[in-house]
């Protein structure tokens, strides 16, 4: 796995205090033949140098960008190797919105039949059998934990409306210029609107859990903080839906989830911060007859890295909470 980026080095520090396997061989472009404490100080106490090409392994993780992370997991997935890919190649099961949304055609359109989804909270018992993850993205991972019980229920329906802020790490550790700190500190935008490529992803996967969904209306906002993000998220109620209804059936949904709390008070991104957690909230505005359902998130880990954990203890019959932290660093 590549580790020079903000995704793979969160892997590599929670692989490498994972008590049941063991972190082998770490890869990355612009350090290549470098110790991984020389690049992340934090990580010196690890014994391995980044290299250029993988070493033998029995899973293989990809916190590639998009494109990228198909061209190389393909060899592995047909050599029989395990795969999790952080990027978003393999979660759109229909081809076509690769290019329409990616701008590449992508490379083996066979496999996304196979790729499994990664979000255990939906998935689970596929994810068990799955050589392929699709690990989903951040803003889909808190958008359809925060709207998939309602639609499960059949309590909402129609077009969804979901406003989303995340922090800058969001972004990547590559160099952009919205992401310099005189640009994006004391500032905050909404981007991609009506045109971000999670959108197909969240409607795939709540389109899955429940057919009476016509719609996503996706807009999120780069926000001055470094990690996390909250998804603000509006559903039309059915009528006779009450507030007690709403939090028995997320309740209900939740019940047994190790990584999903449904909390009383709305929730903050600190509260889930350097944690795999994702906390949920629901309230009824009956004014308007909306349901809003928010969760927060550390995008680097449930959004990323710790969900990827997740779903490799899944796939290697570990119990699913090995080697993930649930108590936030607070403040
Ligand atoms: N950041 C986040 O919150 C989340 C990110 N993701 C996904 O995870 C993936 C990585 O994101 P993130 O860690 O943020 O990105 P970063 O910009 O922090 O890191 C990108 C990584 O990819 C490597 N890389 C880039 N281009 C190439 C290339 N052409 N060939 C080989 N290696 C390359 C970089 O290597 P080097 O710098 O050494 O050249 C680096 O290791 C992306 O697909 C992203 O969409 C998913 C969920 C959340
Ligand atoms: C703040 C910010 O720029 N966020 C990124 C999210 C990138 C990401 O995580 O992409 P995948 O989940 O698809 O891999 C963006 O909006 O493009």
């Amino acid at each position: 796995m590549n580790v020079t980026g903000y995704a793979g080095i969160e892997l590599a520090r929670l692989l490498a205090g994972h008590p049941g396997v063991e972190l082998v061989s770490v890869t990355g472009r612009s350090s290549a033949g470098q110790r991984i404490g020389q690049v992340f100080p934090h990580m010196a106490n690890l014994d391995l140098t980044i290299k250029s090409e993988l070493d033998e392994v029995d899973l293989v993780f990809s916190a590639l960008p998009h494109h990228e992370s198909a061209d190389q997991l393909i060899p592995f997935i047909e050599q029989g190797v395990s795969v999790i890919d952080v990027s978003a190649d393999f979660r759109l099961k229909d081809p076509g919105l690769y290019d329409e949304w990616y701008g590449f055609k992508h490379p083996a359109p066979e496999l996304l039949k196979t790729a499994v989804y990664g979000l255990p909270e939906l998935h689970r018992a596929e994810i068990r059998q799955s050589r392929v993850i699709a690990n989903p993205g951040c803003y889909p991972t808190a958008s359809i934990l925060a709207l998939g019980p309602a639609l499960k229920a059949g309590v909402v329906g129609g077009n969804v409306i979901v406003d989303a802020k995340s922090g800058v790490s969001g972004a990547g550790r590559s160099l952009k210029l919205s992401s310099h700190f005189c640009e994006s500190d004391e500032d905050v935008c909404a981007y991609a609107i009506a045109s971000h490529r999670h959108q197909p992803e969240i409607f795939q996967e709540l389109a899955g859990v429940s057919g009476d969904i016509t719609g996503v209306t996706f807009t999120p906002h780069l926000i001055p903080m470094t990690r996390g993000i909250l998804a603000t998220c509006y559903a039309k109620l059915n009528n006779n839906v009450s507030e007690t209804d709403v939090t028995a059936i997320y309740h209900d949904f939740y019940r047994d989830e190790p990584f999903v709390s449904v909390v009383s008070e709305a929730p903050h991104t600190k509260h889930t911060s350097g944690t795999n957690m994702c906390l949920v909230y629901t309230k009824i505005d009956h004014r308007t007859g909306l349901l809003i359902c928010i969760a927060a998130i550390d995008n680097l880990i449930k959004g990323a890295a710790g969900q990827a954990i997740q779903n490799m203890n899944l796939m290697l019959g570990l119990p699913e909470e090995t080697g993930l932290p649930r108590l936030a660093q607070f403040p």
